[in-house]
């Protein structure tokens, strides 16, 4: 059920509650079961939407379908995802349903879920904190029912959101620390509160130094084929006050190169182990034009977009997607029929052209072979 709800340039706020109108994916229970609600990305900024999903493969559809998107996001909704089947298998089988039957069905929800996108690690970083959850249930008769089994899911995925909150708060204070007043930075595609289940990673600086009161400027990559930049960064900003200027993906060598540029923050949806990061396409063309121009490149990510058992970004599957998010624009065809198209959604940058990587335990500097392990350090 989708309410649509006209975006104004501020929204009626009394139509969805403050922390909802902040909220990207968060969670609800009624007397007939749980609900996952999320903020329909794929609609704004010209509506704005919330869905609320009852059943795992909607949760999948809106994964697969960037109704929610953003790695940390995908991550806590596949979570929820995972707590909202066990409500609905209690609901629809009873509180004394056999509980081995919940875990088969449980793990077929597992790789549902699993299938929605290969590039994130969040997603299966997330999944394995479910899978962990489920498994020592089952093995140490944690518990007897289903009602206690759905639960027990449901406090691990809230877990899950509340932690993603903590880290988007470390990293924009970490990050904000490497911004000064009246600062001219650059990001692109969609790294705020959007992908995230907090302020953001790449934004979260931006948010954080803002609310420090240094005056920055924000240049949004409109980050085809999607507009993530154009959608979603430039809604956020223009929100929270900071000022902006949306540019389309081939102008940001230009601006650089007139000295407009002081620094560029990105996301990540995957690390590898030697610091080579998979990010959303034109990832790497903005890094190495920073390189060029001897302007500073930092990646903002969560210790569970980092990957260490991937050597090299070599190894980091990418997500390939359906042609028709480039041949059209809103339904709108800007292409020829039939013409061949390649759609990438993510693009590897090699570590060399990255300055530092900004987490939520710390700063990673070359090598990052050495500093990531050490930020991930059980006892770090
Ligand atoms: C904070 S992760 C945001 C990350 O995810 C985006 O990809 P998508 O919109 O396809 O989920 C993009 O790579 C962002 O940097």
């Amino acid at each position: 059920m989708q309410n649509f709800l006209p975006v104004l340039k501020e929204a009626p706020l009394n139509t969805l509650t403050q922390s909802q109108w902040q909220r990207t994916v968060w969670w609800e229970e009624d007397a007939q079961g749980a609900i996952v609600c999320l903020l329909d990305q794929s609609v704004l900024p010209l509506q704005m939407s919330v869905l609320r999903l009852r059943h795992e493969h909607e949760v999948a559809e809106a994964i697969t379908s960037l109704r929610v998107r953003g790695a940390p996001a995908i991550g806590v909704t596949a979570a929820f995802g995972m707590a909202l089947a066990a409500h609905r298998l209690w609901h629809e089988q009873g509180a004394e349903s056999p509980l081995e039957s919940a875990y088969r069905s449980l793990m077929q929800v597992e790789a549902l879920l699993r299938a929605t996108r290969p590039t994130a690690v969040n997603l299966f970083w997330a999944l394995e904190r479910m899978l962990a959850c489920l498994h020592t249930a089952q093995e140490e008769r944690v518990v007897e029912t289903l009602p206690q089994l759905a639960h027990l899911l449901t406090q691990e995925a809230l877990r899950i959101a509340e932690e993603d909150e903590r880290s988007c708060e470390a990293m924009g204070r970490l990050g904000a620390d490497l911004l000064q007043d009246g600062d001219s930075v650059l990001t692109h595609c969609n790294a705020g509160s959007l992908a995230t289940a907090g302020i953001g990673t790449a934004l979260a600086p931006f948010y954080i130094a803002h609310q420090q009161g240094k005056r920055l400027h924000v240049f949004v990559d409109e980050t085809r084929p999607v507009l993530q930049g154009a959608r979603l960064t430039a809604w956020e900003l223009q929100r929270a006050g900071i000022p902006l200027t949306l540019i389309t993906d081939n102008m940001a060598g230009y601006f650089m190169r007139q000295g407009k540029i002081k620094a560029v923050f990105v996301g990540a949806d995957r690390v590898a182990a030697n610091g080579d990061v998979a990010n959303k396409i034109g990832t790497y063309s903005v890094a190495v034009l920073a390189h060029v121009h001897h302007i500073p490149f930092y990646v903002v990510a969560p210790c569970s977009t980092i990957d260490l058992a991937l050597e090299t970004g070599e190894q980091i599957p990418i997500e390939q997607r359906k042609p028709e998010e480039v041949t059209c624009i809103r339904g709108e065809r800007i292409a020829p029929l039939d013409v061949p198209v390649a759609n990438p959604a993510f693009d590897v940058t090699p570590h060399t052209y990255v300055t530092a990587i900004i987490t939520d335990r710390g700063i990673a500097r070359a090598s990052y072979s050495t500093s990531l392990r050490q930020l991930l350090a059980p006892d770090a």
